[in-house]
C-alpha cells in the first residue's frame, strides 16, 4: 500500500449509505457459494470488477443471485458480521447498514428473524469488541408497494422500540427504473383506466401525464408508510433522482422532507432536474450520501470527474461519501475517499473536514456524535501533521 493510499486507510470515517447484502465481500462470498454449490453460481456473476460498468438492469439481476446465496437465519448473521467487521477493518468508526427484510417460506426465515438476525450479529459484533458502532435501517423495496412498505414500516417501528436504540430508520430503495410500453404488451382496460396504490405498478397517465410509461413502485404509492414511520420518530432516508425522469417522485418526497437523500444524482438542473429541487433541498439542508463507484458502474453518472459531488460540493452542501454496495461494486470506504480527493482535488485537510463533517449527519443522537467528535479529535494529531 502506498502513502497516500495508508492515509485514507487510518483516516476515521462514518458509512451511511450500505445495503448489507450488496456490501459482501469476495471472501464471504466464497462461504456462501461453498455452503450452496447446487446454485451454481460464480463469484464473478456477484461482482462488477475493475473498469466494468453495467446497466442498471445488470446491478440488479446481480442482487437476484445474491438473495439466492443468502437464504437463511444462519447467512444473514454471516454477511452482518463479516460485513461490520471488514468495515471496521477499514477503519470506519461508525457505520447504519440498511437491509430489506426478506421472508423465504423454503428456508423459514420470516421479515422478523430476518431483522433479528442482522440486530444479532450487530450485538455479538460489539460483545467481541469490534471498534465500529453500528446501527441499522430497515429498508423499503420501493417494487414491492404500498402494503408492503407499511409492514416494513411497523417491523420497524416494533424493532426501533425494542432493539436499544439500534433500529433508527427506514431506507427506501429497490430498481427505480420506469417500464416502457414495449414492457407492457396487454394492458388490461382495468389498469389503464385505474391504479390501486396497493398495485405496485402505477400508469403515469393517472398522474395526467400524457405519458404511457408505466412507473413501479412510484413514491407517491409509499408516502403513506414513509409519513407513518416520521411521524413515529423513524429517520428517514431515501433514494431519489438516481435515474433521470424521477422529478414529479422527488418533488413529492422532498416534502416529507427526508433526513438524508441517496444519490439525487439528477436533482440540479445542470442534470436535467430544477432550482426548485435544490433550493428545497438546500433550505432544509438534508445531506446527500454520495457513492461515486456505484455511480460509474452503473452508468447513471458518465464519469468520477462528471459526478454531481462536484456540484454539491461547492456549494458547501453536507455530503457523505459512501460505498452503497462494496461487495458488488469492489469497492471500500478508503477507496472512495480517495477517489473523492484525487478526482475533485482535495487537500488532506479537506478530506479530513469532508469525514469529520459526516458525523453531523448520523441519525444516532447527541451523545454518539459527541463520542465520535471527541475520537476525531484524537486521532487528528497522528494523521494530519
Ligand atoms: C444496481 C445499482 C447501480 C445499485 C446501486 N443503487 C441502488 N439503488 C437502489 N436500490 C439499491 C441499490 N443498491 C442496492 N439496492 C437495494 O438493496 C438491495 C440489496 O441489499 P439488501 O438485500 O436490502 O440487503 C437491492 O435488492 C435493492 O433493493
Ligand atoms: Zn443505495
Amino acid at each position: 500500500m502506498d502513502d497516500d493510499s495508508v492515509f485514507y486507510k487510518k483516516l476515521p470515517k462514518v458509512e451511511l449509505h450500505a445495503h448489507l447484502n450488496g456490501s459482501v465481500s469476495a471472501q464471504t462470498m466464497e462461504k456462501l457459494i461453498q455452503r450452496k454449490p447446487h446454485l451454481n453460481i460464480e463469484r464473478n456473476m456477484t461482482a462488477i470488477g475493475k473498469g466494468q460498468r453495467r446497466t442498471l438492469d445488470e446491478c440488479f439481476e446481480v442482487f437476484k443471485l445474491i438473495h439466492k446465496l443468502v437464504d437463511t437465519e444462519e447467512d444473514i448473521h454471516t454477511v452482518a458480521t463479516d460485513v461490520i467487521k471488514e468495515f471496521a477493518v477499514d477503519n470506519v468508526k461508525y457505520l447504519e447498514l440498511r437491509s430489506t427484510p426478506r421472508e423465504e417460506k423454503g428456508t423459514g426465515l420470516t421479515k422478523k428473524s430476518y431483522v433479528e438476525a442482522v440486530i444479532k450479529a450487530i450485538q455479538q459484533c460489539k460483545y467481541d469488541g469490534v471498534d465500529i458502532d453500528v446501527r441499522f435501517l430497515v429498508a423499503i423495496d420501493r417494487r414491492n408497494g404500498t402494503e408492503v412498505a407499511m409492514e416494513t414500516v411497523k417491523l420497524a417501528e416494533e424493532f426501533m422500540l425494542s432493539s436499544g436504540g439500534l433500529v433508527l430508520g427506514i431506507d427506501l430503495s429497490g430498481d427505480p427504473k420506469m417500464l416502457t410500453t414495449a414492457d407492457w404488451e396487454h394492458p388490461t382496460t382495468q389498469e389503464l383506466q385505474f391504479w390501486r396504490c396497493s398495485d405496485p405498478v402505477v400508469s403515469l397517465s393517472q398522474f395526467g401525464s400524457s405519458s404511457s410509461l408505466r412507473y413501479v413502485g412510484h413514491g407517491r404509492c409509499l408516502l403513506p408508510a414513509l409519513e407513518r414511520a416520521r411521524n413515529c420518530g423513524l429517520k428517514l432516508s431515501l433514494h431519489m433522482s438516481e435515474v433521470s425522469s424521477q422529478l414529479e417522485e422527488s418533488e413529492l418526497l422532498l416534502n416529507l422532507p427526508p433526513d438524508r437523500i441517496g444519490h439525487g444524482t439528477f436533482l440540479h438542473p445542470e442534470m436535467g432536474g430544477s432550482q426548485p429541487l435544490v433550493d428545497q433541498v438546500v433550505k432544509h439542508n438534508i445531506p446527500l450520501e454520495i457513492c461515486l463507484t456505484s455511480n460509474v458502474k452503473g452508468k447513471t453518472v458518465p464519469s468520477y470527474s462528471q459526478h454531481h459531488f462536484r456540484y454539491w460540493y461547492q456549494l458547501g452542501h453536507p455530503c457523505v461519501i459512501c460505498t452503497d454496495d462494496k461487495g458488488v461494486f469492489c469497492t471500500d470506504l478508503s477507496q472512495e475517499y480517495q477517489l473523492a480527493a484525487s478526482t475533485f482535488s482535495l487537500s488532506p485537510d479537506a478530506v479530513w473536514e469532508l469525514s469529520e463533517r459526516a458525523v453531523d449527519c448520523i441519525f444516532a443522537g447527541e451523545a454518539v456524535k459527541q463520542q465520535l467528535k471527541q475520537k476525531w479529535t484524537e486521532i487528528k494529531p497522528g494523521l494530519l501533521k
